[in-house]
């Protein structure tokens, strides 16, 4: 089921001080497949589920993903602290001064002054093991230096708007399927390179020719998603140009003459022909790139395959150069236990979108249940999809449950080489309880 994220979500949440990456992405993830809603459990769908409506990893087979991470190192011992243990037994040391100088030493004197001086020791000591203020680890980049530019992608569905997200920011933020569609919510990618940062938006929705949409919902989502577009730093109009030329779609004509008339001093704007791999004649995409031209809000175009990568690297050049010197509004990507689990959702989503070809995907319910890392590194996921209906949840179950026995298998592959370890994925098909009136 589609849920509409205001475009402005992100936007707003650009201007904020640094909030780690992970929360951004689940709360804007969240719609319908969020951990949160883990907490709703399994009390909405019947519990009895059909044998063949699961799917456990364990029961298949697979070569281990390779070593375990290894343990966190031990907290490394404080120097200072342990030199302060070392106090000597006072007698212990005049016998120590006698054996070494012969005589004994030093009067009230030379026991304040020796005290004095390893109290200056001590404090030389902590000065030197402490790091000065502006000590930056590995990758940090001061304030002062960080370049930042926020990135918005507009195109009609199908473009290939997350593969190139995907791509360009190199782990798997948005679900890619043959659907239209796709992306039920704004996906935030981050690229972080050196001190340039880039953040990447999907901006769902932003077409002409809204006049007539069966919903309301869909007319506040296009009305929503235009008057956002301005804000961000640069804009990427987006289109399948293999598919403009062998039907042109005149919706997308339009956009991208609309877009490319009105000049923003505040925004630049580039052209992306897509999924040029699909063009045999290579000689077409000068005609396409001829047809638009004349426009002049586009500062420059570019030829890209964001599924197979090409020429995206020269697209990523581009935009690094066109960062600004801002802070960075994200914190550089790690892959916190929040980021896995919208990964984790996302890759089973795609897999499921993947093998049924309906509307199903859209109406099913799709949880993240349970969460965990076990001892030996490896992590236990479940996550449970809730049909509506019963024929619903058949056609996803399959045959002997081989429908969800194929998602199950293809996304604990992809999971296994993402997370670079073993993942015990667990899928279970239920159908929603029926509320009684
Ligand atoms: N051959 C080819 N296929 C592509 C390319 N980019 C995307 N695709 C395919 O086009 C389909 C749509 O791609 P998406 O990235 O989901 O498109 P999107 O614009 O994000 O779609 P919505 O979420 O519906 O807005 C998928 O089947 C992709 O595999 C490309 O460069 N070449």
């Amino acid at each position: 089921m589609r849920r509409f994220v205001g475009a402005l979500r992100p936007l707003r949440t650009l201007t904020l001080s640094p909030i780690p990456t992970a929360l951004r992405v689940l709360s804007t993830a969240s719609a319908s497949s969020s951990s949160a809603s883990a907490a709703a459990s399994s009390s909405d769908s019947d519990s009895a589920a059909a044998p063949d409506a699961d799917f456990d990893s364990s029961e298949f087979a697979l070569p281990p993903s390779g070593p375990t991470p290894p343990p966190p190192p031990q907290q490394a011992r404080n120097p200072v602290s342990a030199l302060r243990k070392l106090r000597f037994d006072p007698s212990l040391r005049a016998r120590a001064d006698e054996a070494l100088f012969g005589k004994e030493r030093g009067g009230v004197d030379d026991a304040v002054e020796e005290e004095r001086s390893r109290e200056v020791a001590l404090a030389l000591l902590e000065a030197a093991l402490e790091p000065p203020d502006d000590d930056l680890g590995p990758g940090e980049v001061r304030e002062e230096d960080q370049m930042s530019l926020s990135v918005g992608i507009v195109g009609a569905p199908n473009a290939g708007k997350s593969s190139l997200t995907n791509t360009m920011v190199g782990t798997k933020v948005a679900a890619v399927s043959r659907k239209t569609n796709t992306t039920t919510h704004e996906i935030l990618g981050v690229l972080t390179k050196g001190i340039t940062q880039i953040c990447f938006f999907d901006t769902p929705g932003l077409m002409l020719g809204h006049h007539g949409l069966p919903h309301r919902d869909v007319t506040v989502r296009v009305e929503s998603a235009w008057s956002s577009i301005n804000l961000y730093d640069l804009l990427i109009v987006l289109f399948d140009v293999n598919r403009h030329l062998k039907t042109p779609d005149t919706r997308v004509v339009k956009l991208i003459k609309r877009l490319g008339a009105e000049v923003n001093p505040n925004q630049k704007r580039i052209l992306c022909m897509n999924k040029v791999d699909l063009v045999e004649d290579k000689k077409d995409l000068l005609k396409v790139a001829k047809e638009f031209e004349d426009l002049p809000a586009y500062e420059r175009y570019f030829m890209v395959s964001g599924l197979k990568g090409k020429g995206v690297k020269d697209l990523v050049q581009f935009l690094m150069e066109q960062a600004v010197r801002r802070p960075w509004d994200e914190e550089p990507t790690t892959m916190t236990e929040e980021i896995m689990k919208t990964i984790s959702l996302e890759v089973v989503r795609e897999k499921m979108l993947d093998h049924i070809h309906q509307e199903i995907p859209y109406v099913i319910d799709h949880r993240l249940m349970d969460w965990k890392e076990l001892k030996d590194g490896s992590l236990r996921v479940e996550q449970h999809f809730i049909a509506p209906k019963q024929s619903q949840r058949q056609i996803l179950v399959g045959k002997n449950g081989s429908k969800i026995g194929r998602i199950g298998i293809e996304a604990n592959e992809e999971l296994r080489s993402i997370f670079k370890r073993d993942v015990h994925l667990i899928l279970q098909v239920r159908v929603a309880k029926k509320r009684s009136a």
